[in-house]
C-alpha cells in the first residue's frame, strides 16, 4: 500500500495541504481540486472537522487520494484510516509515531527539518520524508545538502511553497512532489470560492507538468 501511494502523491507532484472549517466545505474542495486535475489531497486534523471530512471526500470523491495531515497523537492512525484515509502525515517524527502507523498499517510521511531528525527517522527504517517547514528550514539548498549523506531518502518539501517557487523544489533529484496550503487558501475556502481553487490547481498542474516535460 505505502508503494501505491508514493507512487500516486510523486505522479501527482503536489499535494494540496487543506483545512476545513466543517465536513460539508470538504467534498466541494476536493471537486475543485480534482477539476484542477490534482487527484491528491491532505486533509488536516487542525479542525474537528477533520475526520469527519476525510470520511466526506473518501465517499464522494472516488477519484480522490485521500491524507491524513497534522497526524500528532498515536490513536488518530486508526481513526483516519478507519475514515477512509490511504495515508497520513506529521509535521515531525516520533518512534511512538512511528510504531503506531505501523500497527494501524498506515502509509505515514513524518515531518524532519534537521540531519538528527532523518537520522531518526531512518533508523527506524522511515526513507520517504516530508521536509518541513521547507522554506524556513534551508530550502532548496538545505535539501541538496541533505541528499550527501541521506542519498536514499526522498522528500515532499512542505511550509513556504507555492506556485512561483515549486518548479525549483521539483527539480531537486531527491524531491517526490511538493505540499503547500496555496491550492486551496483559507480566504477561498471559508468564501466557498471552489474557482480559485480550481484555477490555483490547474495553474499548479500545468507547472508541475512543465518542470517534467509533459
Ligand atoms: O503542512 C502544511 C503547512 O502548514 C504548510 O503551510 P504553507 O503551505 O501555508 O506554508
Ligand atoms: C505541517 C504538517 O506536516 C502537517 O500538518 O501534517
Amino acid at each position: 500500500m505505502q508503494d501505491g501511494f508514493l507512487e500516486r502523491i510523486a505522479a501527482c507532484g503536489v499535494v494540496p495541504v487543506v483545512t476545513v472549517p466543517d465536513a460539508e466545505t470538504a467534498v466541494p474542495v476536493a471537486q475543485a481540486l480534482l477539476d484542477g486535475g490534482i487527484d491528491v489531497i491532505e486533509l488536516t486534523l487542525r479542525t474537528e472537522a477533520g475526520v469527519r471530512a476525510i470520511a466526506a471526500i473518501a465517499r464522494s470523491c472516488p477519484d480522490m487520494l485521500v491524507i491524513a495531515g497534522t497526524v500528532l497523537h498515536p490513536a488518530q492512525f486508526a481513526a483516519v484510516r478507519d475514515a477512509g484515509a490511504l495515508a497520513s502525515v506529521s509535521p515531525g517524527f516520533s518512534e511512538a509515531l512511528h510504531e503506531a502507523a505501523e500497527a494501524a498499517g498506515m502509509p505515514w510521511l513524518p515531518g524532519v527539518a534537521t540531519a538528527s531528525d532523518v537520522m531518526r527517522a531512518v533508523g527506524c527504517g522511515r526513507t520517504n520524508l516530508k521536509f518541513f517547514p521547507a522554506e524556513l528550514a534551508g530550502g532548496v539548498a538545505m535539501l541538496r545538502a541533505l541528499s550527501g549523506p541521506f542519498p536514499d531518502t526522498r522528500f515532499c518539501p512542505t511550509g513556504g511553497v507555492t506556485s512561483a517557487n515549486l518548479g525549483d523544489y521539483l527539480s531537486v533529484p531527491s524531491v517526490m512532489c511538493v505540499g503547500g496550503t496555496w491550492l486551496a487558501p483559507a480566504k477561498a475556502v471559508t468564501d466557498r470560492d471552489w474557482a480559485v481553487i480550481r484555477d490555483e490547481a490547474r495553474t499548479a498542474r500545468l507547472a508541475v507538468d512543465a518542470v517534467r516535460g509533459r
